[in-house]
């Protein structure tokens, strides 16, 4: 917000200034004074005087109210029958897109002072002419930024399913897209304005846009230059007007943007405030184990338009070399935003609040965003769940593992391909010369998902983060990918988390196994001490809710709460048949059982009494 306000108050005070021209008592900004013609500053003049000895200050703050006017005028009208036309042209295509997208390419064909020269000859001069040559030609570069705008609106999961909701399309356009495009349209209209002023300046500089006398920053310049030796100062204060007035114009549709977007941060902080004031001066703690990763007490904050939220709270997790760590939970409960945390992907919403995670000595949640590029790729990679919108589909696959080698290795394109031909056989892809040229859509999910994983194993990670690799898949791929990632970390050492949902995976694949629950670690340990000896309530309902032989599974009552509503006690309290009343009343810590078993629930040794006991 405080990028508006400066920029907000500059536009504000000259918009003021130029509707209140007429009860300011300025000299009448048309009458002639022959007599002072050029004067300097003067009583009742700050200014001086100009060539006819009409009063600057006065023409000065009337030319505004003429530039002004034409600029938000044409702006504004081109602003909203051009978003229209880009809204119906991105979203009916077609005709629709013929008669108001293709059309407006006419218009582009035109120079625009030709434009103008023949409408102005057709019209006469005159501001209301200035107003619909400048609409005219604003008109395309609306419609093309909105058209743009919906053309990739449309294709996004949150309409597609306001669409399936069976929404009518005037409610989908206007509520759902067009907050959407709205960002993009509200920086065009600062554009448009702002040169819509040089516009009108510079066709009433040539003479054909607002009538002498009347006053113009334009034709102010005009008059100015003909007396530019004898009076530089007249050619000064239409400049300073025009540039002030532009500039403060792009700043404050840059900060509008900024502020209507809920996508943008509200204000991205760093950890520290001390790590802003002096970066390095005071060392953050060390790391405690020699693990690959290890991540202390990680909080994750977002900024949305309901306040900031927390769904990572106070996350710690290590894993070793060769180790594997399987994060798992419910949907939502903060796995992904723990994952895309430490590989440095948050979205520009969130932002990591609290703790650390080391990587070969490094806190990575403190790095710059060139030092996390280096590691991007290199010694952290990340596997998607979604192969198919995870690799690019305009290029072949050997061409972007070939770019993911190269953005770390500095050797030639023969050796990048060979290097990726080599890694295709390693990950299982047969006939992988052929392969390596064809494109992702022509490859199965389940190789697709192997093209991924060649391209994340490309540079030897010492972490590999897996998201969900194999959900998208089916039973058989899905054993034969997990088969392939344990082979992998075997062979190559290298340090791995799983995020998954799935028990069954868990016990496949992992050593051990942190839980989460709502944005908190409840439970962690290794994979058969947790599954075989659940301490934490929500562990043992996960495990009860497997489908085993012929007994029904157990659902979990309830669902997660939402960030915005986590309760204030132990999160799992509400669903938990175990709470009581000292279960809601306070945040039960995460409590270390022995080392690598951690529980948070302060009824464990209640619950589980042999585990207590031993
Ligand atoms: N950009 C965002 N803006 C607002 N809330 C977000 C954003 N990203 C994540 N969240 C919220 O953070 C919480 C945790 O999300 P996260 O994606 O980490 O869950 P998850 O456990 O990985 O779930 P899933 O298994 O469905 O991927 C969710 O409640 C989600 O709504």
């Amino acid at each position: 917000m405080k990028k508006l306000w400066i920029p907000g108050a500059i536009v504000a005070l000259i918009i003021l200034l130029a509707i209140a021209a007429p009860i300011l008592g300025l000299a009448d900004p048309v009458r002639q004074d022959i007599a002072n013609r050029l004067a300097g500053p003067m009583a009742g003049s700050p200014l001086g005087r100009d060539e006819f000895g009409r009063d600057v200050l006065s023409r000065l703050i009337w030319g505004a109210r003429t530039s002004l006017g034409v600029a938000f005028a044409s702006a504004i009208i081109a602003g909203v029958i051009g978003t229209a036309f880009g809204l119906i042209g991105g979203w009916f295509r077609g005709l629709g897109e013929i008669l108001t997208v293709r059309s407006m390419d006419i218009i582009l064909c035109f120079p625009p002072v030709l434009l103008a020269l023949l409408v102005v000859t057709l019209m006469g001069p005159g501001a209301g002419t200035l107003i619909l040559v400048l609409s005219v030609l604003y008109l395309p570069g609306f419609a093309r930024v909105t058209y743009a705008e919906v053309l990739s609106a449309r294709s996004l999961d949150y309409v597609e399913a306001v669409r399936a909701l069976g929404a009518p399309t005037w409610r989908i356009l206007f509520r759902t897209v067009l907050p959407n495009v709205a960002g993009p349209v509200l920086v065009q209209l600062s554009l448009a304005v702002a040169s819509a002023v040089v516009l009108e300046s510079g066709l009433s500089f040539l003479g054909l846009g607002v009538v002498p006398p009347a006053p113009s920053w334009g034709l102010m310049i005009r008059g100015a230059r003909a007396t530019m030796e004898q009076a530089p100062m007249l050619l000064l204060w239409p400049c300073a007007a025009l540039t002030l007035t532009i500039l403060a114009m792009n700043l404050l549709c840059d900060g509008l943007r900024d502020a209507v977007d809920p996508r943008t941060p509200a204000g991205r902080r760093r950890l520290r405030l001390v790590d802003r004031v002096f970066p390095g001066l005071v060392p953050a703690p060390a790391p405690r184990s020699d693990a690959v990763l290890e991540v202390q007490n990680l909080t994750v904050e977002i900024a949305t338009p309901r306040g900031p939220i927390r769904p990572v709270q106070d996350v710690s997790l290590s894993v070793r070399a060769g180790e594997t760590l399987a994060i798992v939970g419910e949907s939502g409960s903060g796995k992904s935003v723990t994952a895309t945390a430490v590989m440095g992907l948050l979205p520009p919403v969130a932002v990591p609040v609290e703790g650390h995670a080391w990587l070969g000595g490094k806190d990575v949640l403190r790095l710059s965003e060139p030092e996390m590029r280096a590691l991007r790729g290199g010694p952290m990679a990340m596997v998607f769940q979604d192969p198919m919108s995870s690799l690019n589909p305009v290029h072949t696959v050997g061409a972007q593992v070939v770019e993911a080698i190269q953005a770390h290795q500095k050797i030639s394109s023969a050796e990048a391909w060979a290097k990726a031909e080599e890694l295709f056989k390693r990950v299982g892809i047969a006939d992988p010369a052929k392969r390596l040229r064809v494109y992702p859509h022509e490859m199965s999910g389940g190789m697709r998902q192997r093209v991924m994983i060649a391209m994340g194993i490309a540079n030897n990670p010492k972490l590999l983060i897996c998201d969900e690799p194999t959900t998208a898949l089916d039973v058989t791929v899905q054993a034969q990918i997990l088969d392939l990632l344990n082979d992998l970390k075997r062979e190559t050492g290298m340090a791995m988390i799983f995020i998954t949902h799935s028990l069954g995976v868990v016990s496949e694949i992992a050593d051990r196994v942190a839980v989460m629950y709502a944005g908190q670690v409840v439970e962690q340990g290794r994979v058969e001490e947790v599954f075989g000896n659940p301490l934490h309530p929500y562990t043992r309902a996960l495990l009860a809710a497997v489908p085993e032989g012929e007994e029904p599974p157990l659902g979990i009552p309830g669902i997660v709460p939402p960030p915005h509503n986590f309760p204030v006690g132990c999160r799992f309290a509400p669903r938990c048949r175990f709470a009581t009343a000292a279960c809601e009343a306070a945040p039960p810590p995460l409590e270390a059982i022995r080392a690598e078993r951690q529980v948070r629930c302060i009824r464990w040794h209640e619950l589980t009494p042999t585990e207590a006991v031993a």
